[in-house]
């Protein structure tokens, strides 16, 4: 049966990928808290959810994710408005070549922290209801991409967390599960590159040109595959301009064997 998922936690939703999974979670009848480090278009962006879904359904806490404390403090005020956080979807991230230890702070270590301070709240063995963490890497997490060798690092190192946590054989105790959406480039203000964003940029925007730009749509499909289905536990959902969502997962193919 359906893990029922009544409420959720997004960072980085005042915008882009992250504005596209609050929107659709809240289509859906779920609550939903968003984070974001940028204070004015997060307020607006809640503004205009509040009108379409209520007050009751929606909030936004200024946050940098980089501060564990800051994103302690906001999980529990979703806690404490919602009285469980049923999906962490960990989203906020950067994408920029010049600026090494911040990137990895955003886009790994705090996805992280994100997550860990969402199990310790959903563990079942801990007195909680279960739940899911979502970590939003990037099909750069999964294949060498050499003019965004920071980036790329970043991501792999949060495809391998996802792996490891999937992995745990304590998983199912827990009631914990863990997907990972790893898009190709999408249509966001994180493309809007300029030459101190990437290593070699002419030929950065060649390849960006030859593999297409999806739509924030098609990646809000991918994503709600993690919502709308049972036993996610593991699954990579990659997103192509050429070959639409795809699943992929390694732990029940091995399973299998
Ligand atoms: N757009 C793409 O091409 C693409 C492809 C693959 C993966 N991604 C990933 O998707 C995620 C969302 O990116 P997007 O494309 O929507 O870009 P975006 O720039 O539109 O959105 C990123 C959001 O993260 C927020 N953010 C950044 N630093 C933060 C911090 N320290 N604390 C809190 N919030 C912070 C920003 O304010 C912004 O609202 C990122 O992790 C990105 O790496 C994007
Ligand atoms: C640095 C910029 C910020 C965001 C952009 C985004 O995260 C970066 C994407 C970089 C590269 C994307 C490459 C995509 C390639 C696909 O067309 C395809 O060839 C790879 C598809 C799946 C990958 C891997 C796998 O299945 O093993």
């Amino acid at each position: 049966m359906q893990q029922l998922i009544r409420t959720a936690f997004v960072t980085g939703g005042a915008q882009g990928l992250g504005r596209g999974f609050s929107k659709a979670l809240l289509d859906r009848g779920i609550k939903v808290c968003f984070a974001d480090v940028q204070a004015s278009v997060g307020k607006s962006t809640e503004t205009e959810f509040k009108s379409l879904y209520g007050d009751d359904k929606v909030m936004f806490c200024h946050c940098d994710v980089t501060s564990v404390n800051n994103l302690e403090d906001s999980f529990n005020a979703a806690v404490k408005k919602f009285g469980h956080v049923d999906l962490m979807v960990n989203n906020a991230g950067i994408g920029d070549e010049s600026k090494l230890v911040q990137m990895i702070s955003i886009n790994l270590t705090a996805a992280i922290q994100g997550s860990q301070i969402a199990l310790e709240h959903m563990r079942k063995d801990k007195g909680g209801r279960g739940g899911r963490i979502i970590n939003v890497a990037s099909t750069a997490g999964l294949i060498g991409v050499y003019f965004s060798p920071r980036y790329c690092a970043s991501k792999f190192g949060l495809v391998g967390y996802h792996h490891s946590m999937a992995s745990n054989p304590h998983a199912k105790e827990m009631g914990l599960q863990f997907g990972c959406l790893c898009p190709a480039f999408t249509d966001t203000a994180i493309i809007n590159f300029d030459e101190t964003k990437m290593d070699y940029y002419d030929e950065g925007l060649k390849f960006l040109e030859a593999i297409g730009i999806n739509t924030v749509d098609a990646v809000v499909d991918g994503f709600m595959h993690f919502v709308d289905n049972d036993d996610i536990n593991g699954d990579i959902v990659t997103v192509t301009a050429q070959r639409g969502f795809q699943v992929k997962n390694k732990h029940k193919r091995k399973a299998h064997l």
